[in-house]
């Protein structure tokens, strides 16, 4: 393989423009998504400082002991302490759940730190708040665009935030310079800040790996599985990766919206028809993401399609 190429995604400016422009943004959201599966987007100069405000409080965390890690307090994989694992040796992550609300964060923070660090939750609980926003609009114009308005409400009341930050150690010679395999996010829509040197590669539909290099007033907003499912298939859910190269350790943080145990994902019958023929059978995300710790969800080509295509 020779060098890779860098797609150039299509920015997209969140801050005012799309109160003055609505159609016309939201037309372009609906294109990204539907060629890349993502985009960029801008949102007046908060990105640069929410993205940097979050590098101490990740390195603080990153830099305790394990056994300080592991007494992160939820029980859900993604959810908590995850690293040290043989496929990924280079990658950990940590994450909080309902990271939008300060009482939640605080709960995890003294569960780590018993005295408190309330600029950890302080930050996180911004961060986390201000990109929700972004998810709401993003998840506004998606659904206005494709004319299933009426739900979204139901849909924004469906899904939790779960915050994660990410570190990916510098390989030495003899490791892999693989930070994070492919994969397809499986939740509703994630929106990424590598906060600290680049690596985010990400598949065009015909199957090329390119560098995305968002600067960092930009965050990247990716669809995942459970919401390619809910459009019928109408947006790309994307395959992803992470590749190490230099000599820096890098620092990324994601808002990942996530559907909420026990809400069954069903596309809207307006997005079924003879030409749109229905993809998925109703699903619940916990469900799906308890196939994809399998070894059968491990191996599968597409998790989505091999636990519920039609
Ligand atoms: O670190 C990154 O930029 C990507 C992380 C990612 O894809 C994930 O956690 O699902
Ligand atoms: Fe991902």
């Amino acid at each position: 393989m020779g060098s890779m190429a860098e797609l150039k995604l299509p920015v997209i400016d969140f801050s005012s423009r799309a109160q003055l422009e609505w159609t016309a943004v939201r037309d372009e959201v609906k294109r990204a998504l539907e060629t890349y599966g993502c985009f960029e987007t801008r949102f007046e100069k908060v990105p640069v400082e929410l993205q940097k405000s979050t590098l101490g409080p990740a390195q603080d965390l990153f830099d305790l002991p394990l056994q300080t890690k592991l007494r992160s307090i939820s029980t859900k994989p993604y959810h908590r302490y995850f690293g040290q694992c043989p496929t990924v040796p280079l990658f950990k992550s940590m994450g909080i759940d309902n990271a939008d609300m300060y009482e939640k964060v605080d709960r995890f923070t003294t569960a780590i730190w018993p005295k408190g660090h309330p600029n950890f939750s302080k930050t996180m609980q911004a961060f986390s708040e201000k990109l929700s926003e972004v998810d709401k609009t993003t998840r506004r114009m998606i659904s206005e665009s494709l004319g299933v308005e009426k739900y979204l409400d139901e849909h924004i009341n469906s899904s939790n935030y779960l915050v994660r930050l990410l570190k990916y150690a510098v390989p030495q010679a003899t490791d892999t310079k693989l930070g994070l395999t492919s994969h397809t996010d499986k939740n509703f829509l994630t929106i990424l800040g590598q906060i600290e040197a680049d690596g985010l590669q990400v598949q065009s539909k015909d199957g090329e790996w390119f560098n995305v290099q968002p600067s960092m007033n930009s965050f990247i907003v990716m669809i995942g599985d459970s919401l390619h499912a809910w459009v019928n298939g109408r947006l790309h859910s994307l395959h992803h990766r992470v590749m190490m190269s230099g000599n820096k350790a890098r620092y990324s943080v994601g808002l990942f919206t996530v559907p909420k145990c026990g809400y069954i994902i069903k596309a809207p019958d307006e997005l079924v028809d003879e030409e749109h023929p229905v993809l998925f059978k109703p699903f619940d995300h916990g469900e799906l993401l308890k196939f994809y710790y399998t070894e059968a969800g491990q191996r599968a080509e597409s998790v989505l399609k091999t636990y519920c295509g039609v």
